[in-house]
């Protein structure tokens, strides 16, 4: 039987990383089959970009440069691992797909979500995740959390100001309601125990309900 492919969003710091690890632990618990991966990234060709991306130094990078580079990267990670996985009835986690694109390049970074989900169109070819759980927050919120945490690398993105944060939420908030048949949101501010069990819950019924 074929798996299933769930993606997760949300602002830096909103608890992506944090909800999938232990959501990853509750599923094999239960006896199924998982594969987390991320964005950008999750293959050796894909890593490549993302180091290219997200590099301190590459100040000069252009917008357009820098969806092309996304949706090139989410490509090969989608054929080289999501959809074997899928097909070999894995349940997919994936941290960040084609929403982060339509949300940070597209709307906060003003590239027009329109044309950002045209190039990821032919990136993917139709091939969506058939939940996608936005986890939301104040970004002032999620910034607070990544300081707190010394051990994460700090990249360009998160040195962009306070307001491309905000704009990023009100980007998720708009998509939420655009794609509200595949996208759930969950009240990211609540306390780690509490944000599983939302995430649990709304996991497990897509998956019973099959
Ligand atoms: N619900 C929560 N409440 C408080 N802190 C949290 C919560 N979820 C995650 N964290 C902490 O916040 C930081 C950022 O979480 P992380 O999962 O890395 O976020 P993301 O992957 O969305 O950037 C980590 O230090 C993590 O332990
Ligand atoms: C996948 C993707 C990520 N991004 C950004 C969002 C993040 O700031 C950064 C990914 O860095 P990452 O270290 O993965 O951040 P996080 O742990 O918060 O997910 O790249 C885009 O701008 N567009 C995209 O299509």
């Amino acid at each position: 039987m074929k798996g299933y492919f769930f993606s997760f969003e949300g602002p830096d710091g909103a608890g992506k990383t944090t909800m999938i690890a232990k959501l990853e632990t509750f599923l094999r618990e239960k006896g199924f089959a998982v594969v987390s991966t991320r964005e950008p990234g999750g293959v050796r060709i894909a890593e490549a970009i993302r180091s290219i991306i997200l590099n301190p130094d590459h100040t000069e990078m252009d917008g357009r440069t820098e969806a092309l580079l996304y949706a090139a990267a989410r490509r090969q990670h989608l054929l080289e691992k999501i959809i074997p996985a899928v097909e070999a009835g894995n349940i997919v986690l994936c941290d960040r797909f084609v929403d982060s694109s339509l949300v940070y390049q597209g709307f906060a970074r003003g590239l027009g979500v329109d044309e950002i989900l045209q190039i990821n169109q032919f990136a993917i070819d139709g091939y969506f995740p058939s939940l996608t759980i936005y986890f939301d927050i104040d970004p002032k919120m999620g910034l607070e959390r990544i300081q707190k945490n010394k051990q994460r690398e700090i990249n360009r993105l998160d040195m962009e100001s306070l307001s491309f944060h905000y704009k990023v939420r009100e980007g998720y908030l708009k998509l939420a309601k655009r794609f509200a048949e595949r996208i759930v949101t969950i009240d990211a501010s609540k306390s780690p125990d509490e944000v599983f069990a939302m995430t649990a819950a709304v996991v497990m019924k897509r998956i019973e309900g099959r």
